[in-house]
């Protein structure tokens, strides 16, 4: 420091009259010059260091002439926005535009095999864009392609399908019947999936367990599992995206699961443009039927598991149900499942406030 003194003020002759205040004069002069004594200035602010400073200079020299604008392109960190609008409406004393283009932004991600960046960032309620050519995050949505963001929107834990007000009705039926049968397919596998899901919400309430996950989590030292965008799970059930070309056949679609077992299976309702449905080998998954209605619905209706059986393992079954005072069994004697991919039925009965000992269908056995 001695050395870089006697250099600077000794031999060069330099003197000491810099200071911050001094900059700060200088620049704000600058930007009055810039921008005269009646124009306005618009400042797209980021909430970074850079446009902060900017907008933090220019409005200490224009004041109420400076605009602001904050744009929440649907990427944003967690609370982003608040946190943002916050600091520079109550902190910094600067009126903030937030302009949420949440639609515009997803839309235009590339999307056209749905290869889901929305599915991985968890953009489970993604709206057309304001200028109302795009459908659910699809660009230029056409039936087909509608068709196979319901397959898979169907089975998001929220999921929305529909335009918003002023723009081009892509509303469902809007793309008639060419996507009919594909819409209400992926419905009644969402019924079907239902108490599936209501577990799976319980879970995130009491555990703190994500409703849906990446597929690299089931093994998190595989990194060829993180460049899976068309797949996620939900709990034990791994659905995969269909990702044809209109060229392909399904048999030539190569999907890539994650080690250990994956039991395929569907509801009878196999379709080109539904997913994949794989459930983990040793897992159950409860199913309820699909209703048409409220109304249809019974509490002592059937319910059904599905139990994806690993090839060691074998399967012994008690049942039971919480009742209002006591846990009860469903199943006196164990039920025993050895092999394959089986259906179990149960059907309770209920007396009262309480679950009574009831009935197990198992193919070919019953109690
Ligand atoms: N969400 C946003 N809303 C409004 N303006 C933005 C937004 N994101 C970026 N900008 C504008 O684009 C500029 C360049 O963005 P970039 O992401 O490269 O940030 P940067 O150069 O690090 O600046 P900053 O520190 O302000 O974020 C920003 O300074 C800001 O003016």
């Amino acid at each position: 420091m001695e050395t870089l003194r006697y250099f600077l003020f000794d031999i060069c002759g330099v003197t000491a009259g810099w200071k911050m205040e001094d900059v700060l004069e200088e620049e704000l002069k600058i930007i009055k010059d810039t921008v005269g004594p009646d124009d306005h200035v618009i400042c797209a602010l980021s909430g970074g260091v850079d446009s902060t400073v900017a907008a933090t200079l220019v409005h200490k020299a224009i004041g109420d002439r400076l605009h602001c604008a904050f744009v929440d392109n649907g990427l944003l960190r967690f609370k982003e926005r608040e946190r943002v609008t916050e600091t520079f409406e109550k902190d910094l004393h600067l009126p903030v535009t937030c302009i949420d283009a949440t639609g515009q932004f997803l839309s235009k991600l590339k999307v056209s095999s749905l290869k889901g960046k929305f599915l991985l960032a968890g953009f489970l309620d993604v709206q057309s864009a304001e200028n109302g050519h795009s459908f659910g995050g699809l660009s230029d949505a056409t039936p087909k392609l509608f068709g196979r963001w319901m397959g898979v929107g169907a089975l998001f834990p929220f999921c929305r399908g529909h335009s918003e007000t002023d723009t081009i009705d892509h509303e469902p039926w809007s793309f008639r019947e060419e996507c009919e049968e594909v819409c209400r397919l992926a419905l009644r596998r969402r019924h079907w999936l239902l108490p599936h899901l209501y577990n799976l919400f319980y879970l995130a309430h009491t555990r703190g367990i994500p409703v849906a996950t990446h597929t690299f989590s089931t093994d998190p030292k595989d990194f060829d599992l993180r460049t899976h965008e068309n797949s996620f799970l939900l709990g034990p059930l791994l659905v995969y995206a269909s990702t044809r070309n209109d060229d392909q056949e399904l048999y030539q679609i190569q999907h890539k699961l994650p080690k250990g077992m994956w039991l395929s299976f569907d509801f009878e309702d196999s379709h080109p443009d539904l997913p994949s449905l794989y459930l983990k080998g040793g897992s159950i998954i409860p199913l309820a039927p699909p209703y048409q209605h409220v109304d249809e619905a019974n509490p002592t209706d059937d319910i059904s598991l599905l139990v994806a059986l690993d090839e060691h393992v074998e399967l012994q079954v008690m049942l039971t149900a919480e009742s209002a005072n006591k846990g009860s069994e469903l199943s006196r004697t164990p039920v025993e499942i050895k092999s394959g991919d089986w259906a179990l039925k149960v059907v309770p009965w209920m007396g009262g406030t309480q679950w009574l000992h009831s009935r197990v269908d198992v193919i070919g056995y019953e109690e």
